[in-house]
């Protein structure tokens, strides 16, 4: 039955959001995916004879890494033998030694669960079967500062991207060449042993040399794209950095791996989440309230309070026309959005998106927008649920949005959906519920 007052719509736009992250879940993704039946470990489409191999051991990093590695552990049982995982989001598990890292920027304790990541890989042979777990925020969870750089290094050049407006591409691009693990590096390193990745997306459009930095997948990016990204967004880095990456342009570096290196012919990547499986968990519970729905699109991206716009305007369109949808309905959208950061303020790109709309939004409309790993920015929120009423001082949200200060005005007005760290991470989610 669809309900028409504003209490409801707010709360249907939440709970499809929180339905989404439920099914981007480990648990319940690789439940779903991954099967053993006696000696033959099915994953998704792909079956691995178990006989084939002395050892079945997990190995990666991410924030969802440690909740995939206990759903691997439950999905084997013994036939998982161990394997080590560094994440910032500890899950408890029995044979899969979880380390700890940083995100969004590099830590030294991330570097040292690194360097134990990269022994157990060492320790690998051709009987081996490593199910290599990579997730959203692997990049910064597993620093592996190349030969000649250091973790400061490392830090100070992430700090720099991640304000710069660079997209993860982009970004990604510069920190798979100053990293011994990224772009391929890891799949080197892990021959001759079998490799079946297990991904977890947060990059729109799934490109796997993107996600976590393409640990086991070819690199397409070179030395000279990273040189370009930093001239295009006017990024300073520390010295060693751009004279590492410049020497690799001048071919004094070796480049990444292609897809021409032997090592990835015993790698296969299985893609178990990305944000198609949240968005359509959404659009599932809105159907289920009697709602019709449309998916927007999963590719969103762009400055996080202009794309607030967009929404809002479709969410007017079918008010007035009932175009693309006759209200009331669902339109739910997902991808990333960026956030330039100018002030100093406390936000996050769906914090920003949500104060933006609430600007804007008329009548009948509520909008929730979150980051499915429960981590807006740096902050304690996923996100919000606003309306048309949920701004008081309309002057100070605009003030807040200028100083990139949104968390502070979304909580005064009891708009923030706090969720706590999620388990898993498939990017940002919004759901627009117009009456
Ligand atoms: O770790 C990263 O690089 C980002 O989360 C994209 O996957």
């Amino acid at each position: 039955m669809v309900v028409h007052d504003a209490d409801a719509r707010r709360g249907l736009a939440r709970e499809c959001a929180l339905a989404g992250i439920d099914a981007a879940h480990p648990a319940t993704v690789v439940r779903d995916a991954v099967a053993r039946d006696g000696d033959t470990l099915r994953i998704a489409d792909a079956t691995f004879a178990l006989d084939d191999y002395d050892d079945v051991i997990v190995l990666g990093g991410g924030n969802a890494a440690s909740q995939v590695a206990a759903a691997l552990e439950d999905a084997l049982g013994d036939a998982l033998s161990g394997g080590v995982v560094v994440t910032d989001d500890p899950a408890e598990t029995e044979r899969v030694e979880v380390l700890p890292g940083d995100h969004p920027v590099p830590s030294e304790r991330g570097v040292d669960s690194t360097r134990a990541l990269c022994e157990a890989a060492d320790a690998v042979d051709e009987r081996t079967l490593v199910l290599a777990v990579i997730t959203g925020g692997a990049s910064a969870l597993l620093p592996a500062p190349t030969e000649g750089l250091s973790l400061g290094d490392l830090r100070a050049t992430t700090d720099a991207l991640l304000d710069s407006g660079a997209t993860i591409h982009e970004v990604n691009a510069v920190r798979k060449h100053c990293s011994a693990l990224k772009g391929g590096r890891f799949a080197t390193r892990l021959a001759p042993a079998r490799v079946a990745t297990l991904v977890f997306s947060d990059v729109v459009g799934d490109d796997l040399s993107v996600i976590g930095s393409g640990p086991t997948v070819p690199d397409p990016s070179t030395y000279a794209d990273a040189l370009a990204v930093l001239d295009d967004y006017d990024v300073t880095v520390p010295e060693a950095v751009r004279a590492h990456l410049e020497a690799g342009r001048d071919g004094e570096r070796e480049e990444t791996p292609g897809t021409d290196d032997s090592a990835f012919e015993r790698v296969s990547t299985h893609v178990l989440a990305t944000n198609r499986t949240a968005v359509d968990a959404a659009i599932t519970r809105a159907r289920e309230a009697g709602y019709e729905t449309m998916v927007l699109s999963t590719r969103v991206r762009g400055e996080a309070c202009e794309a607030a716009k967009t929404h809002v305007a479709v969410a007017e369109e079918a008010l007035a026309t009932g175009e693309p949808l006759d209200p009331p309905c669902v339109v739910v959208s997902g991808g990333e959005c960026t956030v330039t950061v100018r002030g100093d303020g406390e936000g996050g790109p769906n914090l920003e998106f949500t104060l933006s709309a609430a600007l804007e939004l008329g009548e009948d409309t509520a909008l929730c927008a979150v980051d499915t790993d429960g981590i807006d920015g740096a902050t304690d929120a996923a996100g919000a649920v606003v309306d048309a009423d949920t701004l008081s001082d309309r002057l100070a949200a605009r003030r807040a949005l200028r100083a990139n200060d949104a968390f502070p005005a979304l909580d005064d007005a009891g708009a923030l959906v706090e969720t706590g760290a999620t388990g898993t991470n498939v990017n940002d989610l919004r759901v627009l519920v117009v009456g």
